[in-house]
């Protein structure tokens, strides 16, 4: 029998986060279209990102499952959203603007039951401080390519780790998913859950 669970996500690092907690599911990368809506806040933002990637994967046709998770997670500095990097100057410019100081990571998540037509979602703000970084660290950090498929051009999960002086909030929530929000959420639709 196929999963009843869906993670409508292309990105390895949540796949390991619903991995970690013992999750049996199934992963469909959704083709949802990622822009910046005018007026619309950061908070807005990832929700209805979380909610188009998860619809856009429920609403198909040939896929089984009843629920649904779609995700989206950016960084937000002086009040400028901070997506992936286009290319390798981008991310030392993300990067030089992130050192020597603090930002927000938000992930926003939404869990869709198929079967009810009940969902919940929610964007979760966790605080990060970089200590400075020199233009060398940043060039051989930008040199390992761990930059180039992260927003805010970093891996907390990775060497990225480094860089961070201190983080107020859930860690998991910067890698890509709020675990702890999240399975409250997945509780409360149904899904059975270890803890
Ligand atoms: C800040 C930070 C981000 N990231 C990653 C998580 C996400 O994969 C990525 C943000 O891009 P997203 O657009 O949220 O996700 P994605 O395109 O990788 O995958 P999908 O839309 O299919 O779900 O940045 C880390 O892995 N570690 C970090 O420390």
């Amino acid at each position: 029998m196929e999963e009843q669970l869906v993670l409508a996500s292309a990105s390895p690092r949540r796949r390991e986060l619903l991995q970690q907690i013992g999750l049996k599911f199934q992963v469909i990368p959704s083709r949802a279209e990622e822009h910046i809506l005018p007026g619309e806040t950061p908070e807005e933002h990832v929700v209805r990102l979380s909610l188009d990637k998860a619809n856009e994967v429920a609403n198909r046709k040939n896929i089984s499952g009843r629920w649904f998770i779609g995700s989206d997670t950016i960084v937000l500095c002086d009040t400028q959203i901070l997506g992936k990097p286009e290319d390798e100057t981008q991310a030392a410019t993300i990067l030089k603007q992130l050192s020597g100081r603090e930002h927000q990571v938000l992930s926003g998540y939404a869990v869709i039951d198929r079967q009810t037509g009940k969902q919940r979602s929610e964007a979760v703000s966790t605080r990060v401080w970089f200590r400075h970084l020199t233009d060398q660290e940043i060039n051989a950090y930008i040199a390992t390519g761990e930059p180039a498929d992260k927003a805010g051009a970093y891996a907390i999960q990775g060497l990225g780790i480094c860089f961070v002086s201190k983080i107020e909030g859930s860690y998991t929530n910067v890698v890509g998913l709020p675990l702890c929000r999240l399975t409250l959420a997945m509780k409360e639709l149904g899904i059975s859950l270890l803890i």
